[in-house]
């Protein structure tokens, strides 16, 4: 039995008892720790320790001793030759100096044609060599083969979407989009009525009754497909299923009978200028067919067949202003490990925008597709806090006039903004016949064909009134447009960026942006708490989390005088930006569940506010070199129209304000991507470049180093 015994025994019994012996413990040198004041170290802080820098550097001495040596042969030669060399600058320094001030390249790499510009956009991919004048253009749109087309999917509901009546037939046009739409639209038919009253145009009291009335009683006319010179040339698609391609993008998509055979559904990966989260079921899905698009698209436009030599070009991609870093850094792996690319720069589309027109202050209005974006830029950099990024563009145009048309009879009552031939078709009716010319509103006569794979083409003969000029009106008043839509899947699949080390939401935020949320709905403080009821029908939104030391960091930013979130605009003319502090434009900004949707006026001089920062002279300068881009503001007039209302708003700066178009000879929809092409040239972007070896290493870490925003 083992009696009780202390401790100290059992350790003598083990031999493990310790007798002091005065000795040390070890005789290995005892190091004092260092006095914590006079502590100091250079890690990561010298150029050379940081693999992106030391390889900027190597680069620009590789070139220079080239350079010197390449000097130094045309030297020796002259000498031998007893004559002093032609046109060779001895002084090395210059060249240096020449290189910092972003010069030119020469030879071949001066002219781009090693470097491939890529904008994508939600409707259209613009896609060229940096040596091409223009862009390609392709739809951003790729066709898989499906079980069914998208216009049969969802039960074959229409677009725009009509209601019913109980027993399923079909209600009267004036009903048959709602109550909301009715009123709002008669609101603004009657609005326009008084303005153009006001301003002595001349306006017949029946004119709407007259277009309706001939709109109900005409009906097409059918024209044989033999005798039709401008029929359209469908893709074919091969009889025998497995012959028939497994996916077809751009322009042969978009032309596929929607009733082929085997079925082809289209997928727009980019909507609203974010990823489409709503029709794909895994984001691996959406960023391949990103990734096709782009690919296809370099093959067939820009014939550069061999993907194994795309390593030897370089790629300017253009992303948003207000972008998500996920985004970014998925296109970043993209360029680099699916379509290998030798190296890859970034550039923000309004810095693009200003370069392609060779603006240096300018505020850029970008009206797209599906997203207008608004920010200003002052030398070479895009205004942080005035970036604002809006979820409406021509598309919306295009819906609401489909709308407004058969709201008042449109003869073609079927038509379903789905299928790939109305979809063409109504794009072509906005384009042509839609105004912002108040001038140009009177009853019109148009026509149109209906051509529809596999059948005869009918003639529609139409008329119209306001509706060519109301539809576009929806940039004024966005809550004509469907907005009900737009947020349908968001972050189903991707989650926003957080930061690693402290946790909180680090996507970039924008104090203009957030003015815009809180515009639209009330703002919700860090602790989750609501100031007031949404005001759009939003459901209230979830609190959102910020890490403690995130928001030390906001506010003691909010002490500098950059935070002027709510600050009145500079005159005193009223200013659309409501106060806040600077953590809650933060929490606002993170929202997900408030569409960004505002009049794009009141977005100009929200962005132009928060730009300026109260400096008046900075806001005439803006305010004089608004410069619009982008196909959603081709519609006629658009420019004059938004001028007017500018200065209507601020009749303070009436005076100062100029809407700038780019130079006459640059297509409006193709001036980033020019930016782009620019960019892709200098020789100071190279700063910008990721090559392959630091990205192997480095990965999206780079983005820190080689955006030349702050990341
Ligand atoms: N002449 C025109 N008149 C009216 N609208 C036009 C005209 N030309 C193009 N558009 C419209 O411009 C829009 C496409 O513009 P753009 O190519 O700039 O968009 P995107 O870059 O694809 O989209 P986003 O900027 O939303 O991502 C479409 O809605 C199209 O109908």
């Amino acid at each position: 039995m083992v009696g009780k015994r202390s401790g100290k025994a059992l350790l003598r019994e083990e031999g493990l008892e310790r007798t002091d012996n005065n000795m040390d413990l070890t005789t290995w040198p005892q190091i004092n720790p260092i006095n914590q004041k006079n502590y100091y170290t250079d890690f990561l802080k010298r150029d050379d320790q940081i693999l992106p820098l030391r390889l900027l550097q190597e680069e620009r001495r590789n070139r220079m001793t080239a350079k010197a040596r390449d000097r130094d042969r045309e030297l020796a030669q002259a000498n031998t030759n007893e004559a002093t060399p032609s046109g060779v600058d001895l002084d090395m320094d210059d060249d240096a100096g020449m290189e910092d001030a972003g010069e030119p390249l020469t030879g071949q790499d001066a002219l781009g044609s090693k470097v491939i510009v890529i904008h994508p956009g939600s409707q259209n991919l613009r896609i060229g060599l940096a040596s091409d004048a223009l862009p390609k253009t392709v739809p951003m749109v790729i066709a898989r083969k499906w079980s069914m087309s998208e216009s049969e999917d969802d039960g074959g509901e229409p677009s725009p979407k009509r209601r019913r009546t109980d027993d399923g037939s079909q209600m009267e046009p004036e009903e048959m989009f709602g109550e909301e739409f009715a009123s709002q639209y008669n609101r603004m038919c009657a609005d326009l009525k008084i303005h153009m009253r006001s301003n002595k145009r001349r306006v017949l009291p029946n004119s709407k009754e007259l277009i309706v009335n001939y709109n109900k009683r005409t009906p097409p006319e059918t024209i044989s497909e033999h005798n039709d010179p401008f029929r359209v040339d469908w893709t074919e698609i091969p009889a025998n299923p497995k012959e028939a391609p497994g996916f077809l993008t751009g322009k042969e998509a978009l032309r596929i009978p929607d009733k082929s055979i085997p079925r082809y559904k289209l997928f727009w990966p980019l909507r609203y200028g974010w990823y489409n989260e709503s029709e794909y079921r895994e984001k691996k899905d959406l960023y391949d067919d990103i990734a096709t698009i782009i690919e296809e698209a370099i093959k067939t436009q820009l014939n550069l067949r061999r993907k194994k030599d795309w390593v030897q070009y370089g790629c300017v991609f253009v992303v948003p202003d207000l972008y998500e870093r996920h985004y970014v850094s998925q296109t970043l792996e993209m360029l680099m490990r699916d379509l290998g690319f030798g190296k890859v720069c970034f550039i923000q589309e309004s810095l693009a925008a200003t370069c392609g027109a060779g603006y240096t202050t300018a505020c850029v209005v970008d009206v797209g597709a599906q997203k207008t974006s608004v920010c200003c830029v002052e030398e070479g950099m895009c205004i942080e806090n005035s970036r604002i990024n809006l979820k409406y563009g021509g598309a919306d145009v295009t819906e609401t006039f489909v709308r407004m048309m058969l709201y008042d009879h449109f003869p073609y009552a079927d038509i379903d903004l789905k299928r790939r031939y109305d979809f063409l078709l109504a794009e072509e009716l906005k384009s042509k016949f839609c105004t912002m010319n108040e001038g140009e509103i009177s009853p019109q006569l148009f026509d149109f064909h209906l051509r529809v794979s596999g059948q005869d083409t009918r003639k529609y003969t139409f008329k119209t009134y306001d509706e060519v000029l109301l539809a576009p009106q929806g940039y004024y008043q966005p809550t004509i447009f469907d907005n009900s839509q737009k947020l349908k899947g968001r972050r189903n699949l991707i989650d926003r960026s957080y930061d690693l080390y402290e946790g909180g939401p680090n996507d970039p935020v924008s104090s203009a942006q957030s003015a815009v949320i809180s515009l639209i709905s009330p703002i919700v403080s860090v602790n989750g708490q609501t100031n007031g009821e949404t005001s759009n029908g939003h459901t209230a939104p979830a609190p959102i989390k910020l890490a403690p030391n995130m928001i030390q960091k906001i506010n003691d930013s909010e002490r500098t005088p950059a935070s002027t979130v709510g600050s009145p605009a500079p005159d005193d003319d009223d200013t659309p930006v409501p106060t806040s502090t600077a953590t809650e434009a933060l929490a606002t900004s993170v929202r997900d569940d408030v569409l960004p949707v505002i009049a794009l006026d009141t977005a100009i001089l929200t962005s132009i506010s928060h730009g300026a920062r109260l400096d008046e002279r900075k806001t005439r300068d803006f305010l004089s070199s608004v410069m619009v881009v982008g196909g959603g503001a081709q519609i006629s007039g658009f420019y004059m129209s938004l001028e007017e209302r500018l200065k209507d708003l601020r009749p303070g700066f009436a005076k100062d304000i100029v809407i700038g178009t780019p130079p006459r000879e640059l297509d409006p929809q193709g001036v980033i991507w020019k930016g782009g092409s620019v960019f892709g040239k200098l020789r100071g972007t190279n700063d910008s470049w990721i090559g392959k070896m630091e990205y192997d290493r480095l990965g999206a870490r780079l983005l820190v180093y080689k955006c030349m925003w702050a990341w």
